[in-house]
């Protein structure tokens, strides 16, 4: 029987998303959230004409002979308007940012004139229009500013406060529980005993939680036992995890537990076993409690399928449950080396990249592949996708890579 491919298990897992709902936030807590209602300006920006230098507002002459001297009348500055009328002749001493003087329709730089108490000699650098800021110029109200879906960064942050909004209606953060199965897990800082290595799944889910935009919930280590796996899954689910997280006890072997401990929580199983290398043994299960859907996934244990299996499957569980279709689209490179046959599991390649003399991104795979090796995946450029049943390929030919 041929196994699930990794195209048809993500769009199983993605058809039953149901978005976690919207909360309000003040601005300076919203950064690198996902907007779920468009900002709109509530005022003009800038609110009034205005300065865009240091210098003097007037009338420029028409034609303009230089230099020509003019009264200053006032002052307009940033925060404290001129209040009377300018005239043909008179000036008014400006800076950046300060109301254009009613009647003024220039500002000269103060560097093109000279100044002697009350008169200014205008000596270049005049012209209609020039160095005015109309009010309105940036956005005006009720103008659309940033788009529902928009990932919130310093850009919007501050065209949202400038715009008059103190808060921003954004997608509530899913929480994702991360559970750690293993009798021979310890955690850092622990002097592992005969038997036992460090977990690490946890940081590399977490990280990837937390850059997806999730709250990572990280519950350490739990051992290879049924009713402590079961017992964790449901306080998981009872805690109102949007997605639980395993990682190990995927597979077949007799303390793999992960697939029992489900069934026992109700998890109905969508799927066990994918076509892809590494992560074959992936499981994906729901549970619907009171309209609400948790999402289950169990990664196998061995470091890199558990973090490519975070890529793929996780993080557009959580983009797609935080409102936003996120789809991974690979760039073009050409292979390095020679490559084989690929059969019927979709390989991701560890490589790195280099340019060619043409600029082109050559990809190279790492000689060893192993699953539990963490140097080549921290040491890789990019993923390297060979197909499903890719045909044999030569160094050279076009191929396909997500840089990470
Ligand atoms: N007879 C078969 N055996 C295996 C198959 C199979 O199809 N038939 N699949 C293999 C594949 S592929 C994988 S991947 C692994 C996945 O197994 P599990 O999900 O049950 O993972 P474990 O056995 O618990 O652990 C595998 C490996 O990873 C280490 N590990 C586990 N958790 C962590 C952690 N949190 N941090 C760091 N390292 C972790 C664990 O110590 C093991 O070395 O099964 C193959 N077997
Ligand atoms: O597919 Mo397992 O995920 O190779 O190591």
């Amino acid at each position: 029987m041929s196994m699930l491919s990794v195209d048809e298990a993500l769009e199983r897992i993605l058809s039953s998303v149901m978005p976690t709902g919207t909360e309000t936030v003040p601005i300076a807590e919203a950064g690198n959230r996902i907007l779920a209602e468009p900002v709109i300006a509530r005022l003009n920006q800038p609110p009034f004409d205005c300065s865009a230098m240091d210098g003097y507002a007037l009338i420029a002459p028409e034609p303009v002979t230089y230099p020509f001297t003019a009264e200053i009348i006032g002052e307009s500055a940033a925060g404290m308007h001129f209040t009377g009328t300018l005239h043909p002749g008179q000036a008014v001493r400006i800076f950046t940012g300060a109301p254009l003087p009613d009647g003024a329709d220039t500002v000269v730089i103060q560097e093109n004139t000279a100044r002697t108490g009350n008169q200014v000699t205008i000596l270049d650098g005049v012209s209609k229009g020039r160095h005015i800021r109309r009010a309105g110029l940036d956005f005006t109200m009720g103008e659309m500013l940033v788009e529902t879906g928009t990932r919130l960064d310093a850009r919007h942050l501050a065209l949202t406060a400038a715009s008059g909004n103190a808060t921003v209606t954004v997608a509530k953060r899913p929480r994702i529980a991360i559970l750690a199965t293993g009798n021979e897990l310890v955690l850092p800082g622990t002097p592992p005993g005969p038997d036992q290595i460090i977990a690490s799944n946890n940081y590399a889910i977490g990280a990837i939680v937390r850059s997806a935009g999730g709250i990572a919930d990280d519950q350490g280590i739990l051992h290879d036992n049924l009713d402590m796996i079961t017992t964790a899954i449901d306080a998981a689910i009872a805690r109102g995890s949007d997605i639980i997280v395993t990682s190990g006890g995927a597979s077949v072997g007799d303390h793999d537990y992960v697939a029992a401990a489900l069934k026992a929580n109700q998890v109905e199983i969508g799927f066990w076993k994918i076509a892809m290398r590494p992560g074959k043994p992936l499981m994906y299960g729901r549970k619907t409690i009171s309209g609400r859907v948790v999402h289950f996934l169990g990664l196998p244990g061995n470091p890199v399928s558990s973090f490519i299996c975070s890529l793929v499957f996780l993080r557009p569980l959580i983009a797609t449950l935080t409102g936003l279709k996120q789809t991974v689209t690979p760039q073009p490179a050409i292979l390095g080396v020679d490559m084989p046959t690929n059969g019927e599991r979709r390989d991701f390649v560890r490589v790195k990249l280099e340019s060619d003399a043409t600029g082109r991104l050559v990809a190279t795979p790492f000689p060893v592949q192993d699953s539990s090796m963490l140097t080549a995946l921290a040491r890789s450029d990019a993923i390297l996708i060979r197909r499903e049943n890719a045909p044999a390929a030569r160094a050279g030919d076009d191929c396909e890579i997500v840089p990470l």
